[in-house]
């Protein structure tokens, strides 16, 4: 039976200091260096064998897979790094504070940013201190000046398909480390969750979901690791 585990990537510093962070690169604090460990150990005690594993191109979430699958003794698993399974990039928003935001413009308005379907954030200017054009990783990409919900899913799920479930299909077990916005983007497909209802879905840091799949890769159940 195919089975795909999804873990966001522990508390980043930026998750500490409460800033909008999408696609700047923020390194783990030693909180979320804990949590990923732990979550590697949960992967091993639940007898899960992933066969292949995929991350984004960002510190945070490679790093967390790293630290699992040291903990899990599976660091010879091989491993896909790819911008497409990014954060959402968080426009204009990018390093400034949330509550600061919330503020300014008020709860409303933040939460429309953060949780819409397809609003995105304003733009990030031409000048912006956290713009990431000379970003080798990046080279011959068309970097957003920022991102919805619905884009993000737009550049995820051809990913998904094109490379990841060929391997689910085989009846593999993958892990994905990722981030909140791109795992929602996944989970919205995986659970059928509707353009309204998926504001409502908040994944934690360090905590894995098991999805046991059918052949059509449909969910069978989607479980967190420590409760299963
Ligand atoms: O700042 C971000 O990039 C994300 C994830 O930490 O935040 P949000 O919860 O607003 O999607």
């Amino acid at each position: 039976m195919p089975k795909l585990i999804l873990v966001r990537h522990g508390q980043s510093e930026w998750n500490l200091e409460n800033r909008f962070t999408g696609w700047w690169d923020v390194d783990l604090t030693d909180k979320g260096v804990e949590e990923a460990r732990s979550a590697g150990r949960l992967i091993a005690e639940k007898g899960l064998a992933p066969t292949r594993c995929f991350t984004s191109v960002l510190t945070r979430a490679i790093r967390t897979l790293h630290l699992a699958l040291y903990e899990a003794k599976m660091l010879y698993l091989p491993v896909t790094k790819d911008w497409r399974l990014n954060e959402r990039h968080y426009g204009g928003l990018t390093g400034l504070n949330k509550q600061e935001m919330r503020d300014k413009v008020g709860d409303e308005q933040v939460h429309i940013w953060r949780r819409s379907f397809d609003v995105p954030p304003p733009p990030q200017d031409e000048d912006d201190k956290y713009r990431m054009d000379a970003d080798p990783r990046y080279k011959g990409i068309d970097i957003p000046d920022t991102e919805s919900l619905k884009d993000t899913i737009a550049r995820v799920m051809p990913y998904y398909e094109e490379q990841i479930v060929p391997h689910l299909k085989a009846g593999e077990t993958v892990l994905i480390s990722a981030h909140g916005n791109s795992l929602r983007a996944l989970e919205k497909h995986l659970s059928n969750i509707s353009d309204d209802e998926i504001t409502g879905l908040e994944i934690p840091t360090g905590r894995p979901i098991l999805y046991e799949l059918d052949d059509q890769l449909n969910a069978l159940s989607r479980a967190y690791l420590d409760e299963a």
